[in-house]
C-alpha cells in the first residue's frame, strides 16, 4: 500500500467533488458532473462537448422519454440550455408548474456505461440521480489538465458493499436499560457510519432479538408524525429493555436510503397528491434504495447469526436470510399509526408488502 489513493479511497473523493459541483473524470470514458450542483461556466464547458443528461429509466418514465439504455436514458442537451433546463430534467419539484420539458432527445449510440457509473456516484453521494456526462478522447490528459479525480467506472458502478470496521464501542446507561452499549461501525469507503445499541450480554448462541432500523430525522428526533419510525425506535428499545437483551443496529440510509435532502423532496412531492413509491420514482430513485447487508454484515460481525427480527417488512427477512442470518422470528412492530402517516403505511402495505 504506497501513498496514492485506490479505487475505494478515488470514489470517496469524487462523492465530495460532486457535491461540491467539480467534474469527475470516469478512466477511459469521460468526464461527470452532477446536476444538482451545476455550475453554469463548468456547464457551458461540457455542452460544447457534446454532454448529454443522464437519468435513470424511473425519471425518464416520468418525463415520458424513452430510455434506450434500458435502466437509464441519456438525452442530448440542446445548445442553448443552462443549469435550469437541465435541474429541471433532475428536479421533479416544478413538473407540475411546467409540464412540458420537450421536445426531449434519448440517445440511442454508444455506451451508457458512462451514464451508469455517473448515477451511481450521485445516488452515493445523497444526490438527485442526474448528471451531465460528456465523452472524452483523452480522460487521463483531461483529468491532468484541470487536476480532476478519475475513478475507474467498473468501481463506481459496483453493487459490492464496503467492508466495515468496528471502530469503538462503550457502556452507554438508557432511559429502557442501563446496561447499554452504543457500538460504531465505519465503512472502509468513507461512507456514512451506523450504530449498534446492544441492551445486555445477548448469548450469541441463540437467537437476539434484533431491530434493523433506519435513520429517520423527521421521525426519531423531531416526532414527525408522517411515518412510524419514532415511535417504533422506542418501542424497539423498551422490548429490548423488557427482556434484558437485544440490539438495534441505527443503519444511516435516511429516506429508505435516498438521504434527507431527497426525502424531503419526496415529501413535498407527498404534498402535491403523490405516495410515497411514486415520490421516489419521480425523484429517479427504486422504492427502497437501501442495502440491507450492511445490516447482516454488523449482526456476523458482533457474533450473531440468529435473529427474533423487529418488523413488518417482509423483504428484511428475506435479506437478512440471503445474507447468512437466521430469522428465526418475526416480531411484529405496529406502533405510531396516526391520520398523518396512515397513508404512508397503506401504501407500504399495498406497494412494497409490508404486513400490516
Ligand atoms: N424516501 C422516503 N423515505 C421515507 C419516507 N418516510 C419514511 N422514510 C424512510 O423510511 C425508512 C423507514 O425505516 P424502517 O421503518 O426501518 O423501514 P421499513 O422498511 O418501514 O420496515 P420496518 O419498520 O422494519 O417494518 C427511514 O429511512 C425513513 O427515513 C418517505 O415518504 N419517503
Ligand atoms: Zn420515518
Amino acid at each position: 500500500m504506497g501513498f496514492a489513493p485506490d479505487d475505494t479511497e478515488r470514489l470517496a473523493r469524487a462523492r465530495a467533488d460532486l457535491r461540491m459541483g467539480v467534474p469527475v473524470v470516469v478512466a477511459g470514458a469521460g468526464v461527470v458532473l452532477a446536476a444538482e450542483t451545476l455550475q453554469p461556466g463548468r456547464l457551458a464547458l461540457l455542452r460544447d462537448m457534446g454532454a448529454a443528461v443522464a437519468i435513470t429509466d424511473w425519471r425518464a418514465r416520468t418525463l415520458k422519454v424513452a430510455a434506450y439504455d434500458g435502466d437509464v436514458a441519456r438525452i442530448l442537451i440542446p445548445t442553448d440550455a443552462g443549469p435550469a433546463w437541465v435541474q429541471a430534467l433532475a428536479n421533479p419539484a416544478d413538473d407540475l408548474r411546467s409540464p412540458m420539458k420537450g421536445p426531449l432527445r434519448a440517445l440511442r449510440d454508444g455506451s451508457a456505461d458512462l451514464a451508469r457509473a455517473a448515477i451511481a456516484l450521485c445516488k452515493s453521494a445523497r444526490l438527485l440521480p442526474a448528471a451531465v456526462v460528456a465523452p472524452l478522447d483523452d480522460p487521463a490528459a483531461f483529468a491532468a489538465t484541470h487536476g480532476l479525480t478519475v475513478i475507474d467506472g467498473f468501481a463506481a458502478r459496483a453493487t459490492d458493499m464496503s467492508p466495515l470496521t468496528g471502530v469503538v464501542s462503550a457502556r452507554l446507561p438508557m432511559s429502557v436499560s442501563e446496561a447499554g452499549r452504543l457500538h460504531v461501525f465505519r465503512p472502509q469507503d468513507g461512507g456514512e457510519e451506523h450504530y449498534a445499541v446492544e441492551i445486555g450480554q445477548p448469548d450469541r448462541a441463540r437467537p437476539v432479538l434484533a431491530r434493523l432500523h433506519s435513520a429517520c430525522f423527521t421521525g426519531d428526533l423531531l416526532g414527525s408524525l408522517k411515518c412510524d419510525c419514532g415511535p417504533q425506535l422506542r418501542a424497539a428499545l423498551a422490548q429490548m429493555g423488557a427482556e434484558g437483551h437485544g440490539v438495534l443496529l441505527y443503519l444511516n440510509q435516511e429516506g429508505r436510503g435516498i438521504g434527507l435532502a431527497n426525502k424531503m423532496r419526496a415529501y413535498a412531492l407527498q404534498d402535491q397528491g403523490f405516495d410515497t413509491v411514486e415520490a421516489n420514482h419521480r425523484l429517479g430513485f427504486h422504492d427502497d434504495e437501501r442495502d440491507f447487508r450492511i445490516g447482516a454484515a454488523i449482526l456476523r460481525q458482533m457474533g450473531f447469526s440468529a435473529v427474533r427480527l423487529l418488523t413488518n417488512n417482509p423483504a428484511k427477512i428475506l435479506r437478512m436470510e440471503a445474507s447468512g442470518i437466521s430469522v428465526v422470528e418475526r416480531v411484529p412492530l405496529k406502533v405510531g399509526e396516526n391520520a398523518h402517516n396512515h397513508a404512508y403505511l397503506a401504501t407500504k402495505a399495498a406497494k412494497s408488502g409490508h404486513l400490516l
